[in-house]
């Protein structure tokens, strides 16, 4: 049996947040190993480890994998989070990239100049709310279950989740007019594999915030 997976990247969310959500709600404890400085990056790519140069990186099953889908795309499949069919899958996927989308505009949201910050917070705002939160409002609304793909948990759950909590430190209250998506996200916080993941001490990780973002900045290059 393959021992537990091993996650490289900075010590914060970036693209490697939903790998861990993914990972805490499949009940499969993992390790980090954190690029703290530029040569921490640079000694993985020296020593093969990054196939195309960057990170996340996960160790898994005795691969190197790299590209943050494709990690996500394995875990779903190996822990039976990626609907029972083929087309169960595609509702999924469709579901899933529409909220990595939002998740990236909003992980960048840190790394915009201040005086972009307040157009870049209120475009979060509108898309969230016009373009991506009405669609899991009604698909829920629509068929009563408790999860939004084929009435089992899936990642898709896990990742709106996610979506849904990021959006909300932008502004708290950017679900007032979507109760449908409150009671989702108080039903699937409370799963046991989430709700640990949510407690105060687990490997979740914090907006980033002004202290990191110059650390993230050197490390990258950017
Ligand atoms: N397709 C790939 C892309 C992976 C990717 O962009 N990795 C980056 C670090 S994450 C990024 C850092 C700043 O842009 C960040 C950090 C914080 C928030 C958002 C992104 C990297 O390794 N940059 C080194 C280089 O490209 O030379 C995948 O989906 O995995």
């Amino acid at each position: 049996m393959a021992g537990k997976p091993k996650l490289y990247y900075f010590n914060g969310r970036g693209r490697m947040e939903t790998i861990r959500w993914l990972l805490a709600a499949a009940g499969v404890e993992f390790e980090e190993q954190f690029c703290e400085t530029r040569e921490d990056l640079l000694k993985l790519r020296q020593d093969g480890y990054l196939l195309f140069q960057q990170v996340p990186m996960v160790e898994i099953d005795g691969m190197k994998m790299v590209q943050t889908r494709a990690i996500l795309n394995y875990i779903a499949g190996k822990h039976s989070l990626y609907g029972k069919d083929l087309k169960e899958r595609a509702l999924i996927d469709m579901y899933v990239e529409a909220t990595m989308d939002l998740n990236e505009i909003i992980m960048h949201h840190p790394l915009q100049p201040p005086e972009a910050k307040a157009k870049h917070l209120a475009s979060i705002i509108e898309k969230a709310t016009t373009r991506y939160f009405p669609v899991y409002e009604k698909a829920l609304k629509d068929h009563g279950q408790d999860f939004l793909v084929g009435n089992r948990f899936s990642r898709a759950d896990v990742q709106l989740l996610e979506t849904i909590l990021m959006a909300e430190e932008c502004k708290p209250d950017i679900l007032s007019k979507f109760p449908v998506l409150q009671a989702f996200k108080a039903r699937i916080s409370n799963i046991p594999t989430i709700k640990k993941f949510l407690q105060p001490g687990s490997q979740k990780k914090p907006p980033l915030d002004a202290k990191l973002l110059p650390k993230v900045m050197s490390i990258f290059n950017i």
